[in-house]
């Protein structure tokens, strides 16, 4: 019984330290070499750790969790759909893919095998990596599957709740990472807590329309996939969402290299809602801003501009 965990960035090695306390996992990332984790430099796997560069070295294991970034899976799947279609899946990242408007679980669809599941919730890969408490949602279609998962995946620090929503669990995730970076350019424009405070709340409501309009349950929303890691994202320098915007808040540079997938998932999700007639005003302007087509000013007025209603 072995857990291999494809994608040996900053999350993927801290789950593969958290669960390699529990027994053997192997941990593989395109191009790794040695056992330095560059994305988490420091981190010391336990010894139960295989880490790899080679792809067959995780055919003996039975589960199979994926922790590339969002906008990477797409093309991962489709050239490695073979080798990954008869396990369970679970998918470990956050977003929509831009070309096509899935999520994660609808990408893994496509291999046709066990209903996947996707693990989501307020975690930072640096708290999981040192064994901090953490609780996650993990959301599967095929409920004893996903028990199985969730016992499977827990630990005595990692506590894993569980859903049938997966729609819900993934827009959660991928919708609080938008809000995170509007919440960044808001602190970072010297808005102020209190206008922080307003963002995260009608950011919700935004995320909660956008998600029930896709077929989501509102309690999970309300749980840690969606509300709870909303609140993490939003308020924590550690979130290169959140420290994203701060830069494009305050006009400074951002290190291009960073996994912000706020960005990407802000431009897949405003032109759903361009094409379903979905009302998304932070999206829409994160969109716009991150596009460079208006500015942080520009954005701002957009919000605050808009006509007076009922809450
Ligand atoms: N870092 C966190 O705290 C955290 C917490 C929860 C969830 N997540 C989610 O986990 C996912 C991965 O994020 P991360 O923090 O590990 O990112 P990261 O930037 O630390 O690492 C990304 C890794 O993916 C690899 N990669 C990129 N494109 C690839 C491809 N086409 N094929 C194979 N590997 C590829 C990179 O080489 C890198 O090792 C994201 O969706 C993120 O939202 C991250
Ligand atoms: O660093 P971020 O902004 O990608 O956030 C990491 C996790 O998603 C927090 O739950």
């Amino acid at each position: 019984m072995k857990i291999a965990i494809l994608g040996s960035g900053a999350f993927g090695a801290a789950l593969a330290a958290a669960l390699g306390r529990e027994g053997p996992v192997v941990l593989w990332g395109r191009g790794q070499a040695g056992r330095e984790i560059r994305r988490l430099p420091g981190l010391v796997l336990p010894g139960s750790v295989t880490v790899t560069a080679d792809l067959a070295q995780t055919d003996d294991a039975d589960l199979l969790l994926l922790s590339v970034p969002m906008q990477a899976l797409g093309r991962f799947v489709a050239d490695h759909g073979a080798r990954l279609a008869s396990r369970p899946l679970v998918a470990c990242c956050k977003g929509v893919d831009l070309t096509t408007g899935l999520g994660p679980v609808e990408i893994l669809d496509t291999l046709g095998g066990p209903a996947p599941a996707v693990l989501t919730g307020p975690s930072f890969a640096a708290d999981i990596a040192i064994g901090l408490p953490t609780a996650l949602t993990l959301a599967c279609r095929d409920d004893a599957l996903g028990a199985h998962l969730q016992a499977r995946l827990s630990t005595p620090v990692l506590r894993l709740y569980r859903t049938p929503d997966v729609i819900g669990a993934e827009l959660g995730g991928a919708l609080k990472n938008v809000m995170a970076i509007a919440a960044g350019v808001v602190i970072g424009a010297g808005l102020g807590d209190s206008a922080r405070a307003a963002l995260m709340t009608r950011g919700y409501a935004e995320m909660l329309r956008f998600a029930l309009a896709r077929g989501a349950r509102a309690e999970t929303l309300a749980g840690l996939s969606g509300f709870g890691d909303l609140v993490l994202t939003c308020t924590s320098a550690q979130s290169r969402n959140f420290s994203f915007g701060l830069s494009l808040g305050r006009g400074e540079s951002f290190d291009p290299a960073t996994t912000v997938e706020g960005a990407a998932t802000a431009r897949a999700v405003a032109e759903i809602g361009r094409t379903q007639a979905l009302d998304l005003p932070v999206s829409t302007a994160v969109a716009a801003l991150v596009d460079g087509r208006i500015t942080v000013t520009e954005a701002i007025q957009s919000l605050l501009s808009r006509p007076l209603k009922q809450e």
